[in-house]
């Protein structure tokens, strides 16, 4: 059993309130940990501060709930790893089966979270609420944007209406699904969106009003089991642009066991990149095209996909595509069962 787990206990808290819900909070660092002058938003040091701080940071939090800290990681999201991914995982699917634990909080650098979120709301077996949060100033800036971020998202974790929603991102006062959000802006503090669909709803205060749920499976619905793996079938994106070398895919090929590929448009790229997605699929790596733009879809097409050769992604983006094919690969390498899986999920 991971050591980590052992720490939790509630009752030790000096604010325990038995009226209130119990959430875990699992810290991994990012700007919401971050730490430096407080006039300087662009020169900090993420992952700098402990989870006790950023608690402690946050007024009226006991009122809300009772949370116990997990530090997990504190790093910059960009150094965030398949083994970090498989601790969270571990530990919350772990932990989902205490009766004393209600739901789940990590705070998490804002450049990848997105796919942890993702990776996440495919991989863990619980219905009990998992909010993913951070920040885009750091925890000492002026007006830092952490604590309410952090105090909205302890707030839906133990809200009952918050069970079986999937893993959610609470940010600047929105409610985004785990599949579909995105980070928008690289520097406002109100820096995701999600995908085509606006948000499953808002936070105001403490309150969480949803509108709206996610079609696609998730969490106790999903078909993968990553609980005996220490690694993930390895998966690359090949960027596709005006005459790009097809001799990217090959070289992609030698470190890959599938290949995404951000197409122009539609998810479309050229003849010499058709030609050598059908030598990948005789090598037995499987293709998936996705889009370079952001919004829309990308299906099978008669002009790209000749003889089949690639799966197209549905409406993922490069990056959450690439974690649904690593996850598939665990399972088979069937282009039909993978393209399912891509309309599924
Ligand atoms: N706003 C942030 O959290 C950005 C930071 N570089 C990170 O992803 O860790």
């Amino acid at each position: 059993m991971n050591s980590l787990l052992t720490t939790v206990d509630f009752k030790t808290l000096s604010t325990y309130n038995p009226e209130l819900k119990n959430v875990v909070i699992l810290a991994t660092g990012g700007t919401i940990a971050g730490s430096g002058e407080a006039h300087k938003t662009l020169n900090y040091e993420p992952g700098a501060l402990p989870i006790s701080d950023l608690l402690a940071s946050v007024p009226h939090l006991d009122e809300v709930a009772n949370c116990a800290g997990i530090q997990v990681s504190n790093l910059c999201s960009a150094d965030i790893t398949v083994s970090h991914w498989l601790t969270l995982a571990s530990i919350i699917n772990s932990l989902a089966g205490r009766d004393d634990i209600h739901g789940f909080v990590i705070t998490h650098g804002t450049d990848t979270l997105d796919e942890t979120s993702y990776f996440l709301n495919l991989v863990l077996k619980t219905d009990k609420p998992v909010i993913i949060t951070g920040s885009m100033r750091p925890a000492t800036a002026i007006s830092a944007d952490g604590p309410l971020n952090l105090y909205q998202s302890v707030a839906l974790a133990a809200n009952p209406e918050a069970c079986g929603m999937g893993v959610m991102v609470v940010f600047a006062e929105g409610i985004y699904s785990g599949r579909d959000v995105q980070k928008v802006n690289t520097f406002k503090a109100n820096a995701f969106d999600e995908r085509d669909f606006g948000c499953l709803g808002y936070m105001r205060d403490s309150e969480a009003f949803f509108y709206t749920r996610t079609l696609k499976k998730h969490t106790t619905a999903a078909q993968f089991d990553v609980s005996a793996l220490s690694s993930l079938p390895e998966v690359s994106v090949a960027y596709f642009h005006v005459d790009a070398n097809p001799g990217i895919l090959d070289y992609l090929a030698t470190l890959s066991q599938g290949i995404i590929i951000a197409g122009a448009g539609g998810g479309i790229y050229s003849k010499s990149w058709i030609d050598k997605v059908g030598e990948l699929k005789q090598s037995n790596i499987p293709v998936v095209r996705c889009s370079r733009i952001s919004s829309g879809i990308t299906l099978k097409d008669a002009y790209i996909d000749l003889s089949s050769n690639s799966i197209p992604c549905n409406s993922l983006v490069p990056q959450k595509a690439r974690i649904l094919l690593s996850l598939a690969l665990t399972q088979t390498k069937d282009y039909d069962r993978i393209a399912a899986m891509y309309n599924e999920y």
